[in-house]
């Protein structure tokens, strides 16, 4: 009996293993010692979300809730030979990116991505919650240039948002505007400008290029909100591994970060990560509403 419910819950059905279906991600970011963010928030964030995830290091950063110490960039032939130990073994169904701090990291990468027919997640993240710079000046030219059309959907807050379109994004109606040039003349697939900076209910908005969807909940009254962007993109990125629909992949990221940081555990002395596994508690949680 044990054997057989044992087997149940962690292989994959005979059928799954047929269809070759047995959802891949893959995660190229930086590292987070503590956890929270990169490479580990989105680990820990497909495990949850029953994706097998697979992961890319650009930078190690040591860092803590706290801030940014120190980065070392991964030499560039270790950035290729990491991505070619992956493409030439399994392939991801989805890929996410994250802290690809130089120009020439992103080249490598988006040379990848652009031969892969796979759903591709932007997070374009530039500066830590502590304000500390993960991504070089130059680079986020490269990222408009050759990461930013390859996109399915790509993720910024506020100020990345104004860092792409070179507007200040401040108003509700300064992200509709953000988000029409991000996709429209940056050349995303669609985006979700976050709204996690701004005063006010958590409001965030999808756009695929047609329609403009509202994604609001009560803001959490907390600190830890460290490495809430990587941990909503790395859900986006789970989801759309599985074979949802966009629409419904971004809603159910919202659903699954609104719950990790409300049910944070407050480890840290700074901002704390939230907690990859608080979707667990709320008993037959709607996949999508
Ligand atoms: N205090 C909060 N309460 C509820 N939702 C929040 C809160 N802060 C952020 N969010 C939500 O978390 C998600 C990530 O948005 P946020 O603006 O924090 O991204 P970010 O700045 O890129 O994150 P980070 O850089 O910390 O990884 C969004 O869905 C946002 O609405
Ligand atoms: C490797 C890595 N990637 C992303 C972030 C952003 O997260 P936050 O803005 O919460 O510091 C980070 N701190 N570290």
């Amino acid at each position: 009996m044990m054997e057989s419910s044992i087997k149940e819950i962690f292989y994959p059905s005979e059928e799954e293993i047929k269809m070759n279906r047995f959802p891949v991600a893959l995660t190229i970011a930086g590292t987070d010692p503590t956890g929270g963010a990169g490479i580990q928030a989105d680990l820990k964030t497909f495990q949850e979300l029953e994706v097998y995830g697979m992961s890319i290091l650009t930078s190690v950063v040591a860092q803590n809730t706290q801030g940014v110490s120190d980065i070392h960039h991964l030499p560039l032939s270790m950035l290729a030979a990491q991505l070619e130990s992956v493409f030439s073994d399994i392939q991801p169904h989805a890929i996410k990116t994250g802290m690809i701090a130089t120009a020439e990291m992103m080249e490598i990468v988006a040379s990848r991505i652009k031969s892969k027919q796979t759903q591709y997640i932007m997070d374009p993240v530039m500066v830590a919650t502590s304000g500390h710079h993960l991504i070089d000046e130059q680079a986020v030219a490269s990222l408009k240039e050759s990461l930013l059309p390859l996109a399915t959907v790509v993720t910024p807050n506020l100020p990345e948002a104004e860092a792409l379109t070179g507007s200040p994004v401040k108003t509700v109606d300064d992200m509709r505007e953000a988000a029409k040039v991000i996709v429209h003349d940056l050349g995303a697939g669609s985006v979700v400008v976050k709204g996690g900076h701004m005063e006010g209910d958590a409001f965030d908005l999808f756009y695929d290029g047609f329609s403009f969807h509202e994604l609001i909940t009560p803001r959490i009254n907390t600190r830890h909100t460290h490495g809430t962007g990587c941990t909503f993109s790395a859900a986006i990125a789970a989801e759309l591994a599985k074979g949802y629909t966009l629409l419904d992949a971004v809603k159910t990221a919202k659903q699954f970060i609104q719950l990790a940081i409300e049910h944070t555990w407050g480890l840290g002395k700074g901002n704390g990560p939230t907690n990859h596994m608080a979707h667990r508690r709320v008993k037959g949680a709607a996949k999508n509403d």
